[in-house]
């Protein structure tokens, strides 16, 4: 089964263009899990130009299923998520200046400092993940570090698809099928949507989880949250 985690950022961009509290995160991540998300989603940024840290710490007891934060581990970023007890850390290799993420790590460059990061939340009990991108050779470097899992950075595979899907697929595919065969688990998102989201699912094997957020609050804005999630949901039905 693929789970779905809703990355709700885009409601606290929203949130924020006015101050004050509307809308609620706290309440958006409630929801997504009523309609049938099987994971909340955030990735503070140092800016706090969306989620803040006050709002990661305020989530948290909410979060029935399964929370993911993402970002780039700096000392304060691993403080927060060791003390909030995250389920899933995935490590992003942002610059301080990004407008989102657009590569993954460099995991043979970065290897000694990304192994004592991955260890440290591990022994936390924290599940850990690393954003790279569709390149075996990356990977190996990550099942270096000790990862539990990899997410697949997909905005490429996402920008293609409308060119040519099987093309679009193909690295994306192998990568994953190199993960499997080194024993590490995949999760995978950045821009997917109700266009690619089921193509990508129907050809990746052993697809663990993908994290979605601007296609999908973009759709709610229209459908609704709750048609929205079940949308997504039926994208990622089981195979036949
Ligand atoms: C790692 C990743 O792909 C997502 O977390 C995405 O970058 C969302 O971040 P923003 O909402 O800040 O664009
Ligand atoms: N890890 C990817 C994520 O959380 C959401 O990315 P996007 O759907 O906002 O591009």
């Amino acid at each position: 089964m693929t789970r779905l985690s809703v990355n709700i950022n885009k409601i606290a961009t929203l949130r924020n263009s006015r101050g004050g509290n509307v809308p609620n995160v706290k309440d958006a991540a409630i929801n997504c899990q009523k309609f049938g998300a099987q994971g909340v989603t955030v990735h503070p940024r140092p800016d706090e130009r969306h989620i803040t840290r006050k709002d990661v710490y305020e989530i948290k007891p909410v979060v029935t299923t399964e929370f993911n934060i993402e970002g780039y581990p700096s000392e304060d970023f691993l403080k927060m998520v060791t003390e909030v007890k995250a389920d899933q850390v995935t490590l992003v290799p942002d610059t301080h200046k990004q407008l989102t993420s657009d590569h993954g790590w460099d995991t043979w460059k970065n290897l000694s400092f990304l192994k004592e990061i991955i260890s440290r939340l591990q022994e936390n009990g924290i599940r850990t993940s690393i954003f790279v991108d569709a390149n075996p050779k990356v990977i190996e470097g990550a099942a270096e570090t000790g990862t539990n899992r990899i997410e697949l950075y997909t905005e490429p595979y996402a920008r293609l698809y409308p060119l040519g899907r099987a093309e679009a697929i193909q690295p994306f595919a192998e990568a994953a099928k190199f993960a499997g065969n080194i024993g590490i688990e995949v999760n995978a998102g950045h821009d997917l949507s109700l266009e690619n989201l089921n193509y990508f699912y129907q050809n990746i094997p052993n697809l663990e989880e993908v994290s979605i957020g601007h296609a999908l609050i973009a759709d709610a804005l229209y459908m609704g949250l709750e048609t929205t999630i079940q949308k997504y949901l039926d994208c990622l039905k089981p195979k036949r």
